[in-house]
């Protein structure tokens, strides 16, 4: 009878497992949670070796805890101030002409479906000095957002991305870098992308003759007067949620059942999408997905009411051989709109205070939609599950 690795003789209920003893019961974990879990381990290394007392608890922590913090930088009017108050105080794009320069760092507290800190910086701060506490700054950071104006000179606005990259690198390896080459309405499409293929190759030159090769650097080109401000802040959010994959496998098992062609889970305040299915994501659709939130949002602002249990069990409850028209109630936002050709309807459907479930459905797929609505209550139901469960594992 062959041995196993720890010198035990293999039993049937060995099987064919060979390799060494187990430690413990298996843990699924998604990059994103070990991306979190490295940065915690990193500030825990640092403090460590300044004063091993105070060192916190090794990981789960960030992740956990979740409380990240979004830092705005970039140079003197780039825009970061602008992107801050559109994204997340449904500012017009317009208004923001008349916005004052940043003179002292500005923190935004955000509690939506996870709470996450904003942080616009003065374009003029200097890292190099040295009465800037860096751990404090980026001890708990979730991705830095370094805003290049693409309408500027973009070379000074470079290298003090590199310089700022270089000078974190030793000390925060794994910080999340997105790189928003902002400004870009009104310039042609293929300007664009030589301006991105630009900024991509002088700051990966720059970092390698230094050393620093494969950084997590993302590029993102972006407008506050078009949609690609809120994509480019969902795809950040994205990277901070530790259980984006259960949400994801969930909207494509509902898109799947369903007929959608594509769904999206909103943060409703800011309409940022903070899960997709696996289909690419095309702009218009997500473009009249967000704009319909907005038209869903006014009309139950105007319209609303808290529907007390008794009435919602008098129109659910028994007797059930009522018209169907007279049987629909539900606590949260439920709509559906069918646009100008009538073939592929939006369905909208509130999942809590904070997010709403937002799907195209499929040409033809209409005629489905009791089937639909309960495929839809369902994931909406799973939804909210994974939420408890995360918020009861932060609790604990
Ligand atoms: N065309 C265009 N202009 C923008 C965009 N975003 C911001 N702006 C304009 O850029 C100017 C500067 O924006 P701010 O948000 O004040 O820039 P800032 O980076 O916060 O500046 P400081 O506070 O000085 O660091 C404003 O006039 C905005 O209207 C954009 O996407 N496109």
């Amino acid at each position: 009878m062959p041995l196993l690795e720890t010198g035990r003789r293999r039993t049937k209920l060995d099987h064919s497992y060979n390799g060494p003893a187990r430690q413990g019961p298996v843990r699924h974990i998604s990059p994103v949670q070990l991306t979190l879990e490295r940065i915690h381990e990193q500030n825990r290394a640092n403090v460590q070796k300044v004063d091993p007392a105070k060192a916190p608890a090794p990981a789960p922590g960030a992740a956990a805890r979740g409380k990240p913090r979004l830092l705005l930088m970039g140079q003197r009017r780039s825009g970061k101030s602008s992107i801050s108050s559109v994204v997340f105080h449904k500012m017009p794009p317009n208004e923001t002409l008349f916005l004052e320069s940043t003179a002292r760092i500005q923190k935004d507290s955000m509690h939506s479906f996870m709470d996450f800190q904003v942080w616009d910086f003065p374009g003029q701060v200097d890292w190099a000095d040295p009465s800037f506490d860096l751990d404090a700054i980026f001890g708990e950071i979730g991705a830095l957002i370094w805003v290049i104006d693409a309408q500027d000179e973009y070379l000074e606005a470079i290298n003090r991305l590199n310089s700022t990259i270089l000078n974190l690198q030793p000390t925060y390896p794994n910080i999340n870098i997105e790189v928003f080459i902002h400004k870009v309405d009104g310039l042609s499409d293929d300007y664009k992308l030589d301006i991105q293929r630009d900024v991509t190759q002088r700051i990966q030159d720059e970092l390698s003759d230094h050393g620093v090769e494969n950084a997590p650097i993302n590029f993102h080109l972006t407008s506050i007067y078009n949609h690609s401000i809120f994509e480019a802040f969902s795809k950040v959010i994205q990277k901070l949620i530790p259980h984006l994959p259960y949400l994801e496998a969930l909207l494509n098992n509902c898109c799947q059942k369903s007929g959608f062609e594509k769904a999206y889970l909103f943060d409703v305040l800011s309409k940022i999408y903070i899960a997709t299915d696996s289909s690419p994501v095309d702009m218009p659709s997500y473009e009249i997905c967000s704009d319909y939130i907005d038209v869903i949002v006014d009309i139950s602002e105007i319209y609303g009411w808290n529907r007390p249990d008794d009435y919602i069990e008098r129109l659910e409850g028994p007797p059930y051989n009522k018209k169907l028209e007279d049987q629909v109630a539900c606590k949260d936002a439920e709509s559906c709109i069918v646009l100008t050709d009538g073939r592929r309807p939006i369905l909208l459907r509130e999942v809590n205070k904070y997010l709403a479930l937002v799907a195209v459905v499929k040409e033809g797929a209409y005629s489905k939609m009791p089937d639909i609505i309960e495929n839809v209550n369902a994931t909406v139901g799973g939804l909210l599950q994974i939420f408890e469960i995360t918020r009861r594992r932060q609790r604990a």
